[in-house]
This record gives C-alpha cells, structure tokens and sequence, in this order.
C-alpha cells in the first residue's frame, strides 16, 4: 500500500455489529458480505419508531450503538405497494403477522396495480455519539399469490421485475445478487472502503 493511502487508512480497532432479531436476515448478510467485511453479530429486536424507512432505520441504529457502544451495522426492511402509496412499508412485519400471504393479496384487490419494491435501510453508526449513515438499496417486482418455500417473510409473494419467480423460488444465490439487502450492502461496502475502515474482530 502507498504511504499516503496508508497514512489515510482509518484503523478502528472494535468489531462492526450488525444487531439484529431475524437469524434470516443474518444469514443473508452474512453470505452478501462474506470475507469483505469482517462482523460479529448481536441478537436484539431493537425497538422501532414509527416514520419514514430511513428515520426508522438511523434511530435504530442510535439505540444500538448505545447499546454496544461501539461500531454497528442494523437494518431496517420495507415491502412497499404502488396501489397502496408505500403502504405497508416499514409496517410489513406487523401486516404480515396478522395479515399472512393471503391477506397482503387481498389489500390490492380492488387495484390493478400490483406492482411493490423491496426496500432495504442498512445504516452503519460508528458509536453512540456519531451521526447514523444510511444506504437504501430497492428491488422492483410485484405482489403475486405465495409460491416457494415459506421460511423467510414475504419471500413467497413478492416476484421481481424481468424473473418468472418468486424470492421464495430463486436459488439463495440469485436472489442475493439482485436483492434490496445485496444492493444496500454493496453501498455499505463501498463507504467503508472509501472511508478507509478496517474492523477488527474481537478473538
Ligand atoms: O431485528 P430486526 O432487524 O428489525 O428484524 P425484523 O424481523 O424485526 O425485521 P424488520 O423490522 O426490518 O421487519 C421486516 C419484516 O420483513 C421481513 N423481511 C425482511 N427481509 C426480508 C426478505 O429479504 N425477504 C422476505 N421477508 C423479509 C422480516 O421477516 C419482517 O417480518
Ligand atoms: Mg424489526
């Protein structure tokens, strides 16, 4: 490495945590961001405001790095409907617990348009007295009748643009290579590389 990209690259000495509840959404980050990004992981369901994706998902991160007070990584994600004006959004979680497939089918049936995007709000605070930074990575597609495995959310129902398949359908790998959660990890990985990071694990 050159002397001044050396001199410029910033050594932070903790681990990132990525502080989540949902061991699926930990599983794809973890296989997203491979050896690239080196993190341990925090299982905590972090109380959530109510608001835009973005707010949501930056005080979240606030919440969590007081909690480790140190460097962390948490997400937010949205499936929101075009019909439905970005409804049910940030909401999806509760909607899908009382709702199930069926029920999410159901809210657009009086609208032609079934058209959705997947929305992911990764945002990366270095500690509690740091400002979050937000990455929203989004995938088009559609709200379809439940086909596929029914092991993470609303995978079954949502088919992105130009696949025949649902999420719950594609290979795991195909998915992660076009998916809200890919496209925002990838701005992730792209800010710490800039900002020259290097986390270290805890051994
Ligand atoms: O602790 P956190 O990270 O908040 O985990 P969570 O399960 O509460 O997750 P969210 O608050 O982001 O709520 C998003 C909802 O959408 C589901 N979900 C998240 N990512 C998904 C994906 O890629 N495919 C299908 N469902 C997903 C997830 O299971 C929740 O029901
Ligand atoms: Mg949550």
């Amino acid at each position: 490495m050159a002397a001044a990209a050396k001199a410029s690259a910033f050594l932070v000495s903790r681990p990132v945590t990525f502080v989540t509840g949902n061991a699926k959404k930990l599983e794809e980050v973890r296989t997203i961001l491979g050896q690239s990004v080196p993190f341990q992981s925090l299982k905590l369901d972090i109380p959530e405001l109510q608001g835009e994706p973005e707010e949501i998902s930056k005080e979240k991160a606030r919440l969590a790095a007081l909690h480790v007070n140190g460097p962390v990584l948490v997400e937010d994600t949205c499936l929101c409907f075009n019909a439905l004006k970005g409804l049910p959004g940030p909401y999806i979680k509760w909607f899908l617990q009382k709702l199930g497939h069926e029920g999410l089918n159901n809210l657009l049936m009086a609208y032609e348009d079934k058209s959705a995007y997947a929305l992911c709000a990764f945002s990366f605070a270095l500690g509690p007295d740091a400002e979050p930074i937000t990455f929203l990575g989004k995938t088009p597609g559609k709200i379809v009748p439940p086909r596929g495995p029914t092991d993470f959310g609303w995978d079954p129902i949502f088919q992105p643009d130009g696949y025949e398949q649902t999420y719950a359908e594609m290979p795991k790998e195909e998915k992660n290579k076009i998916s809200h959660r890919y496209k925002s990890l990838e701005m992730v990985k792209a800010h710490f590389a800039e900002a020259g990071y290097n986390f270290q694990l805890d051994y």
